[in-house]
């Protein structure tokens, strides 16, 4: 679908829709760096002009996605009688084709390029996006029931025969800090055979690394914060120490050949310092970059960044790190991962990481809830049409499986939604 000169207006508008709603709850500050100046400037501007020639529909449009009120007719759009959940609605073209498109409801990216769509907000979101799968660890590390080695084998294999490339087995860290993946070495020798994904695993210090090259891992993965309090409570050890200990062990994995991504955690906020400015990311992403780590994941630890506080981070740490070498690793305590995963696409990041089901948590982190679930962000990425090659109803298939071990309803808004649209109803 090329874009019309309306279709632009109202994915500008929308656009504005949403920052808008986001400067009422977290308060945007106007930062003078480029991209801010650029994302943030032109809200107003923007919200104005598209508004001028627009009314509010006058149809009751209860149970659809078109109830929050902003039905917009143009003049140049055609009027339509549609039906949706039962009820006659009156929509334009432009309304029935991005509102109620069929891709919402597929596990398949929409039909249109990315590139098709002439508009600054969606011109430098990446074609395609990798999406990291940190359940097995990251989410089931926070989990007061131990899950047996054979249920994680089998979340493992099904979220790799959803296409997930990169599934994040487990961790090889001291298993009286965290029991709930004291069976690493089983889990990792039980995937050896697993083809189709790479499986990275966490480790603190050189031990955990020999004994996950010793179990057969081929990726690793280090964890540092930004903040001097998180790391002490995190690995026991002031962030200095931390990556005099990861120079050591970046060492010994160059030597066999293995790649590094490197973690930072609480990037823009910890549970006990508080805000964690920018300078602090800069510092510590520079020193794993020298030490040779191949991607580096900005991790918001504990969910509390908004696009106000994610963009200014981002902006600083890609002045000393290639954006292309970047991952991001939100979790959603405050529902700002899916904002802020958009605007990390849009500064050019195309490594995303997420949980099935939005499992997780860190058990240093008291208040912070699991991670943004890797169902919404497929179903965002479909929505724009970006290649992931994951199949969003083998995920909801694995997320299902794994939330009825642990005994809980699926915590993907999408997997949510999608369970109770009827069989004719969805593309599924
Ligand atoms: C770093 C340590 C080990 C320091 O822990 P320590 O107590 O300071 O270290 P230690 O050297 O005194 O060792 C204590 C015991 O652990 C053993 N040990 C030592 N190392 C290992 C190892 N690798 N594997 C297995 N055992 C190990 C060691 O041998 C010893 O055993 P003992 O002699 O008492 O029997 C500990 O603090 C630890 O394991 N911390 C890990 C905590 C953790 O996994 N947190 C969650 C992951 S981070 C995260 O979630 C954030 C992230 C990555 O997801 C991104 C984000 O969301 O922001």
């Amino acid at each position: 679908m090329l874009a019309t000169k309306s279709t632009k207006k109202l994915l500008n508008l929308r656009s504005s829709i949403i920052f808008a709603n986001q400067d009422l709850s977290s308060g945007i500050n106007r930062f003078g760096s480029s991209f801010s100046d650029a994302f943030f400037g032109g809200v107003n501007a923007m919200e104005t002009k598209n508004f001028k020639n627009q009314r509010r529909s006058k149809y009751n449009l209860k149970n659809s996605r078109l109830e929050t009120g902003i039905v917009l007719f143009s003049k140049e759009n055609r009027r339509r009688e549609s039906t949706w959940n039962g009820q006659k609605v009156v929509v334009n073209r432009l309304q029935s084709s991005l509102y109620m498109s069929p891709h919402n409801f597929s596990s398949q990216s929409s039909d249109t390029p990315i590139e098709d769509v002439k508009s600054k907000f969606f011109g430098s979101i990446p074609r395609f996006v990798k999406i990291v799968e940190v359940g097995p660890r990251d989410g089931l590390q926070n989990e007061k029931a131990i899950v047996p080695t054979a249920v994680k084998v089998d979340l493992i294999k099904m979220l790799v025969s959803s296409g997930l490339s990169v599934i994040e087995a487990t961790s090889f860290v001291s298993p009286k800090w965290v029991p709930q993946l004291a069976d690493a070495r089983n889990v990792l020798e039980a995937i050896q055979n697993v083809e189709g994904a790479n499986f990275p695993v966490l480790i603190p210090n050189l031990k955990g690394f020999e004994a996950a090259v010793a179990a057969g891992a081929k990726e690793v993965a280090i964890f540092a914060a930004a903040s001097e309090s998180f790391s002490r409570s995190n690995i026991n050890c002031s962030i200095k120490d931390s990556l005099a200990r990861y120079r050591d062990v970046a060492l010994a994995a160059r030597n066999c050949s293995i790649p590094v991504r490197g973690y930072i955690s609480c990037v823009v906020g910890c549970p006990v310092e508080g805000a964690v400015p920018p300078s602090k990311v800069v510092y510590v992403a520079k020193e794993l970059l020298d030490m040779g780590c191949s991607e580096i994941s900005l991790g918001d630890t504990i969910g509390v960044g908004t696009p106000g506080t994610v963009i200014p981070m981002l902006e600083a740490v890609s002045e000393v790190v290639p954006v292309e070498k970047l991952a991001v690793h939100f979790h959603d305590t405050y529902g700002q991962a899916l904002s802020n995963i958009l605007v990390s696409l849009q500064m050019g990041i195309h490594t995303v990481d997420s949980a099935v089901s939005g499992l997780g948590g860190c058990p240093y982190a008291k208040g912070a809830s699991g991670n943004v679930a890797t169902e919404d962000v497929v179903y965002m990425l479909n929505g724009l049409g970006v290649k992931t090659n994951v199949d969003l109803r083998k995920v909801i298939l694995a997320g299902e499986f794994i939330c009825k071990h642990l005994g809980r309803s699926p915590g993907s808004k999408a997997a949510t939604a999608l369970s109770k649209i009827p069989a004719n109803a969805s593309k599924l």
